[in-house]
This record gives C-alpha cells, sequence and structure tokens, in this order.
C-alpha cells in the first residue's frame, strides 16, 4: 500500500512510556499520499485503534457512527472547513494536517470550539520534527541578517503553493522581524524591471519560491543574508513516514489540550 521503508518503531519514536486507554482513530483523506501514511502508522501503533477510514465520496458520518475520538485530516484546502465543522459538531478532536488555513480561518475554528470547552483541534502546516526545528531556528536567526528568502521544493502533485510551511515560515520570520524593530524589505518582490513572478510570492516582506520537481518530496531552504556572510538552513522529507512521529503526538496528546493549537511546538516542549 506505501513504499515506506520505516519500521513503526522508526515512525513511532515519540511514544510515551506511560499506559494509556487506546484511542479510537478515524482517517480523513484516507487514500491520499498522507492519508495512507497515517493509516499505517496508526494501524502499527498498539495504543491506537483504525476504526474508520474516509476518502472523496465517502460518508464522513462514518468516523462518528464507528466512535472515533480522534479524526486525522489529510485532505485538500477546500474541504478542510467543512471536515472540521462536522468534527467539532459530533464532539470529535481533530488533528490537521491539511494546509491554506489564514489568520480568519483560525479564528472561525476557534469560535467554533467556544461551546465545547473539552475539545481539542491541533492544525499543523507540517508534522516534521526536522521542518518543525527549521522553523524555530530560522524565528532566532531573523533578527541577525537584513536579508531573508524561502525556497520550498516539493513533488510535482503538490495541491498549493506556496506550502502552508513556507507560509507559516515566512510569517514567523516576518514577526520575529518586527519584534527585533527591523524594517520588512521593501517590495522584496516587485523589482522595475522583473518578470512577474521572478522574485517569488511576497509573504510580508519576505520572498517565497516555490519548486515542483518530480523525485522531490518536501523540502525547504531559509536564506539569510548579512554583509560579507549567509546562512542557510535546509530541511527535507525523502519519505512521508517523516510525519508520523508528530502526527501520532498530536492524537496521543490532543486529549490534554482542549481549544486550538497551531503547530506542534508546544506538544515537542519548544
Ligand atoms: N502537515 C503536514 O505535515 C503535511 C501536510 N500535507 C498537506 O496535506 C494535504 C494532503 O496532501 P496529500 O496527501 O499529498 O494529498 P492527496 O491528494 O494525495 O490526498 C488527499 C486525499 O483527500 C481526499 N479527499 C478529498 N476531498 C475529501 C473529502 N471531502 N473527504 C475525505 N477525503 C477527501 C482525496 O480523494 C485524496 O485521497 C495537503 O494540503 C498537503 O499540503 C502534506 C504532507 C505533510
Ligand atoms: O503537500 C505536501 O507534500 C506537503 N505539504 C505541507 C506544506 O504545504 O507545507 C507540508 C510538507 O511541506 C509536505
Amino acid at each position: 500500500m506505501t513504499t515506506s521503508t520505516s519500521t513503526p518503531a522508526q515512525q513511532d519514536s515519540l511514544v510515551p512510556e506511560r499506559e494509556e486507554p487506546v484511542i479510537n482513530v478515524g482517517v480523513l483523506g484516507a487514500r491520499g499520499r498522507m492519508g495512507t501514511e497515517v493509516v499505517k502508522a496508526v494501524n502499527a501503533a498498539a495504543d491506537l485503534e483504525l476504526v474508520a477510514m474516509v476518502d472523496d465520496g465517502d460518508w464522513l458520518f462514518n468516523v462518528a457512527d464507528a466512535g472515533a475520538q480522534v479524526v486525522v485530516d489529510f485532505t485538500r484546502p477546500d474541504v478542510v472547513m467543512d471536515n472540521i465543522r462536522f468534527c467539532i459538531d459530533q464532539n470529535i478532536h481533530c488533528v490537521v494536517g491539511t494546509t491554506g488555513f489564514d489568520e480568519a480561518k483560525l479564528a472561525t475554528i476557534a469560535e467554533w470550539l467556544e461551546p465545547k470547552p473539552d475539545l481539542g483541534v491541533v492544525i499543523a502546516p507540517n508534522f516534521g520534527i526536522g521542518a518543525v526545528l527549521l522553523m524555530r531556528f530560522a524565528q532566532e536567526a531573523a533578527r541577525f541578517f537584513p536579508s531573508v528568502e524561502i525556497v520550498e521544493l516539493h513533488h510535482p502533485n503538490k495541491v498549493d503553493a506556496p506550502s502552508g510551511t513556507a507560509v507559516r515560515t515566512a510569517r514567523l520570520i516576518a514577526a520575529a522581524r518586527r519584534a527585533a524593530g527591523l524594517p520588512a524589505a521593501p517590495d522584496a518582490t516587485k523589482e522595475a524591471d522583473s518578470l512577474p513572478g521572478a522574485r517569488g510570492a511576497d509573504i510580508e516582506g519576505v520572498p517565497v519560491h516555490a519548486v515542483r520537481l518530480t523525485g522531490l518530496v518536501a523540502h525547504q531552504e531559509v536564506l539569510m543574508g548579512a554583509e560579507g556572510e549567509t546562512l542557510t538552513l535546509r530541511h527535507d522529507s525523502y519519505d512521508r513516514a517523516s510525519f508520523m512521529p508528530g502526527v501520532l503526538l498530536a492524537v496521543r496528546e490532543i486529549g490534554r489540550r482542549p481549544g486550538l493549537t497551531v503547530g506542534i511546538e508546544s506538544l515537542l516542549g519548544l
């Protein structure tokens, strides 16, 4: 069903030591690239029970009927809000890897959660531990470098561009720069003599470039420059198994984290 060569132990490297009751898990987007990997990882985890696999055209109520306590969503940006609404209505915790969230959508989800104080939604643009660390390192370094650009590189079937990770990284860098009193690079992507698009997308003053290439999975570089030196931070996901420890951590933790959590940094103790 998948091409991953990782072992269950590798996929479950953040498994807790303590004994916990089994958690019933439903997967939305179960036949997709990520959903397939999640199904495999949940099946390999002794403390998780896969109770429902739902894909496009399937009956969404299957997850509720099957008694899912946590749903994992890797679907599409245009359907994920409806899925989250459904899960909240059904009192099911939601771990969401699907991309495409802006502040307005996050605020809507927080509103939906208000009357359900015990329910949790975790939305993470990237569940890869290395990618989360890259974002943190980029934030740390941002105030020391006047120039910064992001290059994200993915498989050619990716639905969105730029990636959710690149958008979040750019916003975190921009916030760190503002906090340090650095100016946003003025019109960083709009040089007078450039072909439109040649300087990438402008996200809060950070140019973001998206590469789509057969052979790639998910990769990101943050390039920072100062007089006479550059710093390059790079992360590579060569296999979708790399996202699974983060996904399983969120599935196990969400019952203890009511409300909306964006990113898995807090779950990792960062
Ligand atoms: N947060 C993270 O760590 C990661 C996030 N992603 C994101 O996850 C999303 C999915 O990526 P892939 O798995 O590569 O896409 P994919 O296209 O392989 O899979 C999406 C699946 O969702 C299904 N689907 C569509 N509408 C549905 C609905 N209403 N209900 C249930 N299933 C539905 C599709 O039929 C498909 O099987 C994208 O937004 C991607 O950016 C991908 C990798 C890692
Ligand atoms: O679609 C993908 O593949 C990925 N999507 C996420 C994103 O948009 O950031 C995470 C990772 O980059 C893989």
